[in-house]
């Protein structure tokens, strides 16, 4: 399989830059129709000249789609300069040199040029996002367990399940929000771990950022929602949860498994 790879240093956190490879307007742009604002593991992507992908992984490691002629994975590595992405295209070769002229002429100047593009739609995204506004939410678990929250309000959310949390205000911590929140919410203390996942932006200037979390007493109330319940790792996909919180699943699994 013909392979392109293309890298690029990009001046923001891991968490940041996966999190904006998430926003699917990065490839919108480029005739790829997509199921939501964010990308999510298992979504179907449909390209030009019916191209089909299935999204793979999308974590803080990167994100990979695959089809049946093409496959893309951007490859997210820490420096200390950055975040440096890695950028593989692989595709199907036709056979013959007819095959490989239009590999050299066709394919691997329009990955090219579809990379670059991206990569500076990356970069700008990137620092929108480093300067966004924060939701904190707490993924707090117990006995292999994650405690979810049902919200009441607004009505397009009544009935869908997300993580106890809320805004950062202004000249907080977002570890101080968490447990402000979580008092506020549960009525309970807790004690806030690292971050899960990446910063999952939520509009152009706000972002969703989940920490793991244990409980420092007590017994979690629904103070402001509908209903608290705690899920196993199995349970979690099933959760009808706000679309944010969808994308986070797989990491959420892997914190209980
Ligand atoms: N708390 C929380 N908010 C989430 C999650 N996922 C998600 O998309 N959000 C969104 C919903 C809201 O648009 C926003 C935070 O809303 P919120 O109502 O919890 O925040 P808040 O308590 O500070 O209330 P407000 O002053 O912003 O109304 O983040 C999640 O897991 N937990």
């Amino acid at each position: 399989m013909p392979e392109l790879r293309a890298s690029a240093l990009v001046d923001a956190p891991v968490s940041v830059v996966a999190g904006a490879l998430l926003d699917t307007s990065l490839i919108t742009g480029f005739g790829v129709r997509v199921p939501g604002p964010l990308l999510c593991v298992g979504d179907e992507l449909a390209g030009p000249f019916g191209v089909r992908l299935a999204v793979t992984r999308a974590d803080l490691s990167g994100v990979s789609a695959a089809g049946d002629f093409l496959e893309l994975h951007t490859d997210l590595v820490v420096t200390g300069a950055g975040t440096m992405v890695v950028d593989r295209v692989g595709w199907t070769s036709v056979r013959g040199v007819v095959g490989r002229f239009a590999d050299m002429t066709v394919g691997r100047g329009t990955a090219l040029r579809v990379l670059e593009k991206r990569s500076a739609l990356l970069a700008r995204r990137c620092s929108e996002l480093r300067s966004a506004r924060v939701v904190v939410g707490a993924a707090i678990v117990r006995g292999g367990r994650l405690l979810a929250q049902q919200r009441s309000f607004p009505e397009s959310h009544a009935g869908q399940w997300e993580l106890p949390g809320g805004r950062v205000e202004p000249g907080e911590k977002p570890v101080d929000a968490l447990v402000r929140e979580c008092v506020e919410e549960l009525g309970v203390p807790v004690v806030v771990g690292d971050q899960v996942g990446p910063d999952v932006p939520l509009k152009r200037d706000l972002v969703l950022r989940i920490f793991s979390a244990e409980l420092a007493g007590g017994e979690p109330e629904a103070l402001e929602h509908n209903a608290v319940r705690w899920v196993t790792a199995g349970e979690l996909p099933g959760l009808p949860w706000l679309p944010a919180d969808r994308v986070l699943v797989p990491a959420l699994q892997r914190l209980l498994n």
